[in-house]
Parts: structure tokens; sequence; C-alpha cells
């Protein structure tokens, strides 16, 4: 049978948070496959932890670098890209016979590594599951609606030049930055830099095992990559 690669957004975190159809695709899996970190268990296979069938096929993709390298080093793009012919081949072979379901933490299309196989691949072989975005659960972690009125959102990844990210910050109502890890120490300079800082939320792990939230200014010492910060919009309401 030909199979199809199914590649299913799992939402921020707490399994109860995936849709039906996320749900239905990871609960009749026989072949499954994840992005991870080398040495690293991966946020998606984790959220799947105790779904996935007996005796289903595991595929863990692990990424060849991740900071080990600069992005800017061409070594990098070259490492990535054989890494998703390679993967992108692999699963296109074992789509030959079966389904392939791909787990994906958050929403595959936003900021996803499955987008990079996604663009390798015969688009009427992929089908694609939107999930929540894990922004969603970290502001929800906050107790507070991030947008009002004509609020506007900017999201920024933090691995942006800080004079960059000063200027979209000060240029906005509502902010999500994505990716903050060694990116921190850039990030508070230019939340600074836009007077802002103050009003900034970091929430770490949302939704997961470890969830922590906290006034960056209360903020001290490392933070993880799962972070994000906020600042919610005050925008008109009646
Ligand atoms: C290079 C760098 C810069 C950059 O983003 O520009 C980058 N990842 C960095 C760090 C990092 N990444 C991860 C960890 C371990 C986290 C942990 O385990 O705690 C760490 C931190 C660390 O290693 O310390 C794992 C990871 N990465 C992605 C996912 C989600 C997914 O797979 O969907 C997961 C979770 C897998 C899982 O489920 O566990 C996805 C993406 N990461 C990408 C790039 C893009 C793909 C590469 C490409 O093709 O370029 C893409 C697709 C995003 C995109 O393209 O926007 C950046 C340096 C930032 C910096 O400067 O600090
Ligand atoms: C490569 S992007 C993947 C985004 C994912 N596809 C989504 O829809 O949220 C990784 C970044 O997403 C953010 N992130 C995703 N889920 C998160 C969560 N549950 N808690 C905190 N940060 C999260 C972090 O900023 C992290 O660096």
């Amino acid at each position: 049978m030909m199979g199809k690669i199914l590649c299913i957004g799992l939402g921020p975190g707490d399994p109860d948070l995936m849709s039906l159809r996320a749900h239905r695709h990871l609960t009749r899996a026989r072949v499954v496959a994840y992005f991870r970190k080398g040495g690293r268990p991966g946020q998606a296979r984790r959220i799947a932890e105790g779904l996935i069938p007996a005796g289903a096929v595991e595929l863990a993709m692990e990424y060849p670098v991740t900071t080990e390298i600069a992005v800017q080093d061409p070594a990098y793009g070259a490492a990535l890209r054989a890494f998703y012919d390679d993967w992108a081949a692999r699963l296109q072979e074992a789509a030959l016979t079966d389904d392939v379901v791909v787990l994906c933490e958050g929403d595959p299309f936003f900021f996803g590594s499955f987008m990079h196989l996604h663009a390798r691949l015969p688009r009427d072989l992929v089908e694609v599951v939107p999930g929540i975005p894990g922004m969603a659960g970290c502001w929800t972690a906050t107790g507070q609606p991030i947008t009002w009125g004509d609020d506007i959102l900017t999201v920024l990844p933090a691995t942006l030049p800080e004079a960059e990210l000063a200027r979209r910050i000060a240029d906005t109502d509502a902010l999500v930055v994505m990716k903050i890890g060694r990116n921190l120490g850039r990030l508070r300079a230019a939340l600074t830099a836009a007077r802002r800082l103050d009003q900034a939320w970091l929430v770490e792990y949302g939704t997961m095992p470890g969830q922590r939230v906290r006034r960056l200014a209360d903020v001290e010492g490392p933070v993880p990559y799962f972070s994000i910060v906020l600042i919610h919009g005050q925008g008109r309401r009646p």
C-alpha cells in the first residue's frame, strides 16, 4: 500500500492540548518520526509518550548541529541541507508501504523543522494537521489576554540583532519573542533600549512539566531554549 506522510502538530506541550485529528493519527500509527537534538528525548516525542502503539517503528531524526556551529557558517547550512535531503528521501521510501506520522511540537508550519522536509517532498504525499502553537500555551499560562481591539502583535525570533529587536519592540503593541535560550542577554538589552523591560514576561516550558512564569525583570541566570518572552497588548476595550 502506498502511504502518506502525515505531519501532526501536537500543541504546546500538555498532551491534552492536541487535536482529535492528531490524536487519531498518533494512536493508529505504525511508523512514527520526530526531530530531536542528539542525546535528548525530543519535545514532540515526549508529548506523544504513552500514545504511540506498541510495536510502531520509531525514526528519530537527530539534528547534526543546533548551536555547535554558527548559523552563518556555510558548514551549518551544508550539514542541515544534507540532513533534510537524507530524511526526506528516507520518509518518502517508508511511505511506499505505509503511512508515516511525523510528530511536531506546536504547529508544524510555524518555525517547525518539518517545513524543510515539506519543501523537499511531493505535495500530494504530505498532509499537515495544525496544532496550538507554543505561544498560545504561553500567553494562556500568564493568565492574561495577548491582544485587544486594534493591538498589533509582533512575533520575533530572539536570534535577530539587538538593534533590529529594539526597533520592532518599540514599534509594536503586543509582543511574542521565540528562541530565547542563549539569546536572552541581547533581548534584555533590546527591551531596555525600547523602555519595555518592565512589561515583559518570561514563560519557560509553557504547559509542559517544569512550566515557569515570571516577570522578565525578576529573571537571573540562564533560561532554556523552550521559553517565550511576552508583552501583553493594552488596546481598546468597551
Ligand atoms: C540554529 C538555530 C537558529 C535559528 O533558529 O535560526 C536553530 N535552532 C537552534 C537551537 C536549538 N534548537 C533545538 C535546541 C534544543 C532544545 C532542547 O532540547 O532543549 C536548541 C538549543 C540548543 O541546542 O541549545 C531543537 C529544535 N529546533 C527546532 C525545533 C522544533 C522543531 O523541530 O520543529 C527543536 C525542538 C526539537 C525537539 O522537539 O526537541 C527547530 C528549528 N531550529 C532551527 C534553528 C531551525 C532548523 C534548523 C535549520 O534548518 O536552520 C528550526 C526549524 C526553526 C526555524 O527554521 O525557524 C538555533 C540556535 C539559537 C541560538 O542562537 O541560540
Ligand atoms: C523552532 S520553534 C518551534 C515552534 C513551534 N512549532 C510552535 O508552534 O510553537 C521553537 C521555539 O518555540 C518556542 N516554544 C514552543 N513551544 C513552547 C512552549 N511550550 N513553551 C515555551 N516556548 C515554546 C520557544 O521559543 C522555542 O525556542
